[in-house]
């Protein structure tokens, strides 16, 4: 096949491009690497089934004269919060704007198209553990709305293109994910952690660490949305997560155990971002139901694969992105 992947030269759209290239499908990136980095993907630089494009898809987008997609994985956002409240107007209209070029994009390739949404659609949830039928918690005027509220935007885009246009869509809803490649600096959970007890400073908790979050590692994400993708038919939205549920201050002393206590590597208490949710963990029944699909990656062995790959980079912080 011949497959477009948005946000291709992020952390999870370069796993998503390494595995299709493994599988011999011809891969084209389309990233305006804003959080990703071309670092991501030099391995496939004299690879003839890899393209890439530098282009943001807040803009409409053409593909080369003679290209026709069969599918596209619609993976391009910032994903982080520093991240994506840094820029927060463009943040939204990636996903609007962004959705709707992909959408009119596919529609016209007669592609298949996956969309990459969020956990975060349930905002801070008042059901737990979250399904699929639950319409969520989502505050649309607060810092992490721009993400929120564009999430849900373009999952109502994709689900009236399928009404309107009857292009076959595919929703996914990601969870925590983390693993080799990630942005050391990006000021996530699993990446601060594991940057500051490398490099021997205090870890940083916000709030009082009792808050939940339910990891997945990359390779296990990766395989969901591939079955999402080629899985026959067109359904509702899919939690793609590992249900393993964890708190926050549960992590800092896992990875401050598995490191080695540094001296510098105390615990510090800082402020709680606002609208930080309280608690998240997926409930996978559809995914196991329909996709026969289930995370088979340890958090043990998810992080000591991880911390491995942090290791080579600490120190060098070459190529890891604009942040
Ligand atoms: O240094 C840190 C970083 C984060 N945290 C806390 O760890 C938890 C997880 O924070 P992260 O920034 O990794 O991610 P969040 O769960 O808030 O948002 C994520 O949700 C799912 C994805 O769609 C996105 O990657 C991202 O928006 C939060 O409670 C946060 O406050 C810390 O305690 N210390």
């Amino acid at each position: 096949m011949i497959i477009l992947v948005t946000g291709g030269a992020g952390f999870l759209g370069s796993h998503m491009v390494d595995y299709l290239i493994n599988q011999g499908h011809e891969v084209h990136v389309l990233d305006n690497l804003q959080t990703g980095a071309l670092v991501n993907l030099e391995h496939l630089n004299e690879n003839k089934l890899f393209k890439f494009h530098q282009h943001d898809i807040i803009e409409p987008w053409k593909a080369p004269e003679g290209v026709k997609f069969d599918q596209i994985y619609h993976m391009a956002c910032a994903a982080s919060p520093p991240a994506y409240q840094a820029v927060p107007i463009h943040t939204l209209l990636t996903s609007v704007y962004g959705c709707n070029n992909m959408l009119t994009l596919a529609k016209e390739h007669n592609a298949r198209i996956l969309f990459t949404s969020t956990s975060e659609v349930y905002g801070d949830p008042d059901v737990h553990p979250q399904k699929e039928s639950y319409w969520g918690n989502v505050n649309c005027t607060g810092i992490r709305s721009c993400y929120d509220e564009g999430k849900r935007a373009g999952e109502t885009l994709f689900f009236d293109y399928n009404r309107v246009h009857k292009v076959e869509v595919r929703v996914a809803r990601i969870f925590n994910t983390y693993g080799p490649r990630m942005n050391l600096l990006d000021g996530r959970i699993i990446s601060n952690f594991i940057y500051q007890a490398l490099s021997g400073i205090p870890l940083t908790v916000f709030g009082d660490g009792s808050q939940t979050r339910s990891f997945c590692y990359v390779s296990d994400l990766i395989e969901g949305l591939v079955r999402l993708q080629n899985n026959t038919e067109t359904m509702g939205p899919v939690n793609v997560g590992n249900p393993e549920e964890h708190t926050v201050l549960e992590m800092a002393e896992r990875i401050r155990n598995v490191i080695g206590a540094k001296d510098g590597n105390k615990i510090v208490f800082e402020g709680l971002p606002s609208d930080d949710p309280k608690k998240r963990k997926p409930d996978t029944t559809l995914a196991k139901k329909y996709l026969d699909w289930e995370p088979q990656v340890s958090l043990e062995e998810g992080l000591r694969r991880t911390i491995e790959d942090f290791e080579k980079r600490v120190g060098q912080l070459k190529g890891v992105g604009n942040l």
